[in-house]
């Protein structure tokens, strides 16, 4: 992806008083890159998903019960919205041959077809409850959180570092220095203000005097943390909420399937009990990958055929979770690319459908994004809020990535809760956001104070 250095009045320019605005950069949505093997694409959706249906066993939910006949999706249109839209750019704008427009809620515009259909159809395929055997969990690496955070981060630590190291060795603190250093805090993704004010706290009584590379980092750690601490929320499992439902969105290969393998470790050893919903019905892939992370962890697992409408899912699996006192229900859901608008309006069915069930629920609903997408995150944050009501952000592969400071971005935007980081593929590799560590492991400083 193209790196685009969002526009900033440097220093200079703002010692004769101009503004900057906070960026947003909306780049176009990428594929998002895949680590650790994953497969590289996205297969190409079936030209009809009801054809690639698989066979299942034998049926131990029921289907949603207020879907009538009518309701029911016609075959023709099963996996529609797995397509682009007719007529639209890739983009979903600029109608060629225009559609009759029809706009949700959240403001996106859904295909007429699309619209219509409400509710969840009831599947052709029967769901499945996989028992859950003994968990199969890996033994604890040796490291510690603090290892693998400051391991995992390194990219993003060491180039910060590498910048202030180059750029503050007996050098003077004057304009170019401090306007390279904004530069470079630009450059590692922590956003236009926060870059800004950590430079003028590193200029603060020290213009024209020496300053230590030592001394900057602590600044920015300090100034990071400051920015942080706000968002830096606990995830809260509301007992009273029985199942408390937790919805996962977030574009495909964001690690959402994997997250929520590593959340129901941490919520089983709790001594919780979780039932995970494998709505992500676009890629078979997943909903195997689901199932292992079921049997690994001690979960059972309601999961269909691929091109199955993940809506009527999480409906049964609600039903099911409730039946059987489930603590924690986690809906997987397929990774939605933010401008298909077919795909986020049926994000917005899951979410109607999960109501209909339960007013208050989802309880929680985390968007997953990955790292190394670096601005393009803050594009998804906007779209998947529209979409869903995103309550909090988990963000993974800061191990793969020099874009970290990102994060700093989002935190200043939005201040949405931040629940969980992720620094790796193991199931202990995801740990619950604290400000400092991070605010330390990104200035490249020792854990110690
Ligand atoms: N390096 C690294 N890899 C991760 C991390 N979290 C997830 N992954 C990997 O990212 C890849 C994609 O993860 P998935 O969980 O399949 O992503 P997804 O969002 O469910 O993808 P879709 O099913 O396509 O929607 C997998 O190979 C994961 O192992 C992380 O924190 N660090």
């Amino acid at each position: 992806m193209a790196e685009t250095k969002p526009d900033k009045p440097g220093f200079l320019s703002r010692l004769f008083g101009r503004k900057a605005e906070a960026p947003v950069v909306p780049e176009p949505a990428p594929e998002t890159p895949r680590a650790g093997g994953h497969p590289d694409t996205m297969p190409s959706p079936p030209a009809n998903a009801a054809d690639d249906l698989t066979a299942a066993p034998p049926t131990v939910t029921t289907a949603s019960p207020d879907t009538t006949e009518e309701d029911k999706t016609p075959p023709e249109l099963a996996g529609a919205d797995l397509q682009p839209v007719e007529g639209l750019d890739p983009e979903g704008t600029n109608p060629q041959e225009p559609l009759p427009r029809i706009v949700t809620e959240a403001g996106l515009e859904l295909r007429p077809d699309i619209a219509a259909a409400d509710l969840p159809a009831p599947e052709p395929a029967p769901a499945e409850i996989l028992p859950s055997p003994a968990p199969e969990i890996k033994p604890s690496p040796a490291r510690g959180w603090w290892q693998r955070l400051t391991e995992g981060m390194r990219r993003t630590s060491s180039s910060l570092s590498d910048s202030v190291t180059g750029l503050f060795t007996k050098r003077k603190l004057d304009d170019a220095t401090l306007e390279e250093l904004e530069d470079a805090l630009v450059q590692a993704d922590l956003g236009v203000p926060t870059a800004m004010r950590i430079t003028e706290a590193i200029a603060s009584g020290r213009y024209n005097k020496e300053i230590s590379p030592q001394e900057v980092k602590t600044i920015l750690a300090g100034e990071v943390e400051k920015t942080l601490q706000p968002v830096a929320q606990a995830l809260t499992i509301d007992r009273t909420k029985k199942p408390f439902v937790i919805l996962m969105v977030g574009v495909n290969g964001a690690g959402k399937t994997t997250t929520i393998g590593k959340l129901s470790q941490k919520f089983r050893q709790q001594g919780l009990t979780v039932m995970l919903a494998a709505g992500d019905t676009f890629r078979a892939a997943a909903i195997e990958q689901l199932k292992i992370w079921g049997e690994r962890v001690g979960a059972p697992v309601l999961a269909r055929g691929q091109g199955a409408d993940a809506a009527g899912l999480a409906y049964d699996a609600l039903q099911e979770a409730k039946a059987n006192g489930t603590d924690v229900l986690l809906i997987d859901t397929a990774g939605r690319l933010q401008n298909k608008v077919g795909l986020m309006a049926e994000l917005e069915k899951i979410v109607r459908v999960v109501k209909k069930f339960d007013p208050s629920a989802p309880h929680a609903t985390l968007l997953v994004l990955d790292a190394t997408v670096g601005q393009n995150a803050m594009s998804q944050v906007e779209l998947f809020q529209k979409a869903a009501g995103v309550t909090g952000l988990v963000m993974t592969k800061l191990d793969g990535t020099a874009r970290g400071g990102i994060l700093v971005a989002l935190a200043e935007k939005f201040r949405l809760p931040v629940h969980f980081i992720g620094v790796g593929e193991g199931v202990e590799d995801l740990e619950p956001f604290t400000a400092r560590d991070f605010a330390k492991a990104i200035a490249g400083l020792e854990a110690t104070s």
